[in-house]
């Protein structure tokens, strides 16, 4: 079942030239899809497009079949969770607070959140070893922490299409890996779609994920990990010198810059 399919999509800021054009794939449900590129090529706009915070200015994203510019808001949001890069949030919630305004698209316009709401919340900070920072100011916790936060902010919307823009980026190796392994079990046992972002190629090397690579002409090629991890390609994208080296060890391909 197709749950976004893109077409054609071409943006530019205004007075801009285009950031990306011709934009084409689509991903079915439980599928994982990694983008990558280098800094300023516009993976976040993409993001922001299909999320529709950005109107491109040519194509069509369809959820579900519908055209996203059809959707409402509370069916967008209980459809698509989105965490951006910038995730710094300027209010004074705590975190509890902050989580549950995830619950939003759930609830009526008077409705404040209920018992089930709280507990669910309540379950994933004890998941993530979060729970004592229930009543913390959001603001106050560490980059890292506010990363995590944001992210069982958008499980709480429980959507079909999680869309992570470098999600891991200020985590250490143990979220990290705490993250990807929450990342392939969304994706392979509740069936969510999965979009995510990252700068680490190795990322993408250890997940089972259909792989996006967007480069400075503004053009996403999209195929397998087979198609597109190479080091040729790769080394075309980013434009430095990298190797990718098969680790029997680890039974997978890793990717490192040759300096
Ligand atoms: N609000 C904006 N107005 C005008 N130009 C913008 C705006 N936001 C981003 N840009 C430009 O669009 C291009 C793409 O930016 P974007 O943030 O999407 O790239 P990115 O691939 O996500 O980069 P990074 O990897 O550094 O996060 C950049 O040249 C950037 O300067």
């Amino acid at each position: 079942m197709i749950i976004l399919d893109v077409h054609n999509l071409s943006f530019s800021y205004p007075k801009s030239k285009l950031v990306f054009h011709h934009v084409n794939f689509s991903l079915k449900m439980g599928e994982i899809f990694t983008i990558l590129g280098p800094n300023g090529v516009g993976k976040s706009t993409l993001l922001h497009c299909l999320t529709g915070l950005l109107s491109p200015q040519q194509g069509t994203i369809k959820v579900f079949g519908n055209e996203i510019t059809a959707l409402n808001g509370k069916t967008l949001a209980q459809q698509i969770a989105y965490v951006p890069q910038d995730y710094h949030i300027n209010s004074n919630l705590t975190v509890i607070d902050y989580l549950l305004t995830g619950r939003a698209p759930y609830l009526s316009f008077f409705q404040t959140p209920k018992k089930k709401d709280f507990k669910m919340a309540e379950k994933y900070l004890q998941d993530f070893q979060l729970f004592q920072f229930r009543n913390h100011p959001f603001a106050a916790l560490s980059g890292g922490q506010q990363q995590l936060i944001t992210i069982i902010r958008a499980l709480l919307q429980q959507p079909k299409l999680l869309i992570l823009d470098e999600p891991m980026a200020a985590l250490d190796l143990s979220r990290q890996y705490e993250i990807l392994k929450l990342v392939k079990s969304l994706a392979h046992q509740e069936k969510i779609t999965i979009i995510l972002t990252t700068h680490l190629p190795d990322h993408a090397l250890m997940l089972p994920t259909k792989i996006g690579l967007l480069d400075s002409n503004g053009i996403l090629t999209v195929g397998s990990s087979d198609q597109l991890m190479t080091t040729e390609r790769l080394t075309e994208v980013y434009q430095v010198p990298l190797t990718l080296t098969y680790v029997p060890a680890l039974q997978r391909y890793t990717c490192q810059i040759k300096l």
